[in-house]
């Protein structure tokens, strides 16, 4: 079985796929995330991901390797909602987000040194509405700072959540569901090892 590299500084990823019992190593990478002109959100969270597992294969050096990079981002309105810069940007998202429908999309690459393959996971996810004054205290609690769209849907940040269409775990930042097929795909097996 090919070594499996999770290209990630995301805890959250990491628990992620602890999750499916595949064993892995990490090397995060840094990447510029900006958006390029006029790109499309589908796009940017697809080049990222590619990038990111790229990245961290020309580090890798095992010629073996698999890698695995995956990126998420909120889009509201076709607009792009990254990691707030601040707690100014911070609460314009949170109000622009409440009481509203928004779609996260999480793109996941895996690369080896034959080929790369990407997938995208898109859900939809409809808050309540949210009042200033809680939009304070939430970011307060510093959970949002580093999520895209500056809320977690697996901490505090659930309670505004008032229904998810799609994949759970895509929001989180890493589809399960899409990265087992891929892992199969390149012939890896979940809990494979762990019986
Ligand atoms: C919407 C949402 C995002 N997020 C997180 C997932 C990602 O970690 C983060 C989006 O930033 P990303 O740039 O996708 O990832 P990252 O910088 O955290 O990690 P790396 O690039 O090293 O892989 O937002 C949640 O944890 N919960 C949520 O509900």
């Amino acid at each position: 079985m090919p070594a499996l590299i999770l290209a990630s500084a995301s805890p959250r990823r990491r628990e992620l796929l602890t999750q499916i019992g595949v064993p892995f190593s990490v090397l995060s990478v840094d990447i510029d995330e900006s958006v390029l002109p006029g790109e499309e959100a589908r796009a940017y969270v697809q080049r990222l991901a590619h990038a990111k597992a790229l990245a961290a294969l020309a580090r890798s050096e095992d010629p073996k390797a698999c890698v695995l990079g995956a990126d998420t981002t909120v889009v509201l309105d076709g607009r792009i909602l990254g990691k707030p810069a601040d707690r100014k940007q911070g609460l314009e998202m949170l109000g622009a987000l409440s009481g509203r429908e928004h779609r996260v999309l999480t793109a996941i690459a895996l690369a080896d040194r034959a080929r790369c393959e990407v997938r995208l996971s898109e859900s939809r996810v409809c808050f309540r509405p949210v009042s200033t004054v809680e939009a304070e205290r939430y970011w307060d609690s510093g959970e949002p700072a580093d999520k895209a769209g500056g809320y977690a849907i697996q901490g505090l940040g659930a309670v505004f959540v008032r229904e998810l269409q799609g994949s759970y775990s895509g929001v989180v930042g890493l589809p399960l569901c899409e990265t087992a097929q891929l892992l199969e795909e390149f012939g890896m097996q979940c809990w494979s090892d762990t019986r």
